[in-house]
């Protein structure tokens, strides 16, 4: 059933599982676990066309209180190119279904070394103002068995990163992501990202970035960071 107007009006799907522990103080259900980005549930009731709609309406409200003249030819369209990029681009990694489908294959080679993906290049978004994150994260597994098809790795970061986002916990969720798929705690994931949040209004320091890193299983031990991060030139 479409929900009538705004989101937070809408309830928790009737089916879900999840307990009232899950809900905070206006009863909405949220997935809750201690890495994942707290997700809406009921949110997953509205298909894109919906999200596009409703996010259209808002945004042309925000640019009418802005005193912005919708009529304008190149402002009408604002308000809908705005909510496709949300939904269909910046922030699509918001839908389950987008996450992508990984290739798996059996390591009949026996390689048993680190593989480093490095350079991936991040684009996300920072939760607490919705402005770019724009930056490179480098990930490395050890095979338990089975190897991952390359691009499949930049694929999980790019997921991740579509969305509103702080970067400890995109680090976080990527590392989990592999250990999950790959079946093993052998895995090592290190952001460096800038902030526009940081660079471009606030405290205006277009010099810094941030840093952040995982570590897990084998790459605990100092030599086999040590190696991944060499590989880095870190
Ligand atoms: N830990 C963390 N903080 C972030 C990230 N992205 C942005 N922030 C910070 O989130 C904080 C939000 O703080 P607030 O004081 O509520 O926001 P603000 O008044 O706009 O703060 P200023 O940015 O200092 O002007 C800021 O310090 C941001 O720099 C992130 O990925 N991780
Ligand atoms: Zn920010």
């Amino acid at each position: 059933m479409k929900p009538n107007g705004i989101l937070l009006n809408t309830q928790p799907m009737a089916e879900t599982s999840f307990s009232e522990e899950n809900m905070d103080e206006n009863g909405h259900d949220h997935i809750l676990t201690s890495y994942d980005t707290p997700l809406r549930v009921d949110a997953f009731e509205m298909d894109d066309d919906l999200k596009i709609e409703l996010i259209e309406k808002h945004f042309r409200h925000i640019m009418e209180i802005m005193g912005l003249d919708l009529t304008d030819d190149s402002l009408k369209g604002t308000p809908r190119r705005v909510a496709k990029m949300y939904v269909k681009e910046i922030f699509s990694g918001m839908n389950p279904e987008n996450k992508p489908s990984i290739t798996l294959f059996d390591n009949k080679y026996k390689y048993d070394q680190m593989l480093v993906e490095k350079d991936i290049t991040v684009f996300s978004n920072c939760e607490h103002h919705f402005v770019p994150i724009h930056g490179k994260a480098h990930v490395a597994y050890i095979s338990s068995g089975k190897v991952i098809g390359l691009s499949k790795l930049n694929r999980i970061v790019h997921h991740y990163s579509k969305r509103p986002q702080v970067q400890e916990r995109l680090t976080v969720q990527i590392a989990n992501e592999l250990k999950e798929v790959l079946k093993t705690e052998d895995v090592a994931v290190v952001i460096d990202a800038q902030h526009m949040c940081v660079h471009s209004r606030g405290v205006q320091d277009t010099g810094s970035s941030t840093i952040t890193s995982y570590y897990g299983g084998k790459f605990e031990k100092e030599a086999t960071r040590r190696e991944f991060l060499s590989y880095l030139g870190m």
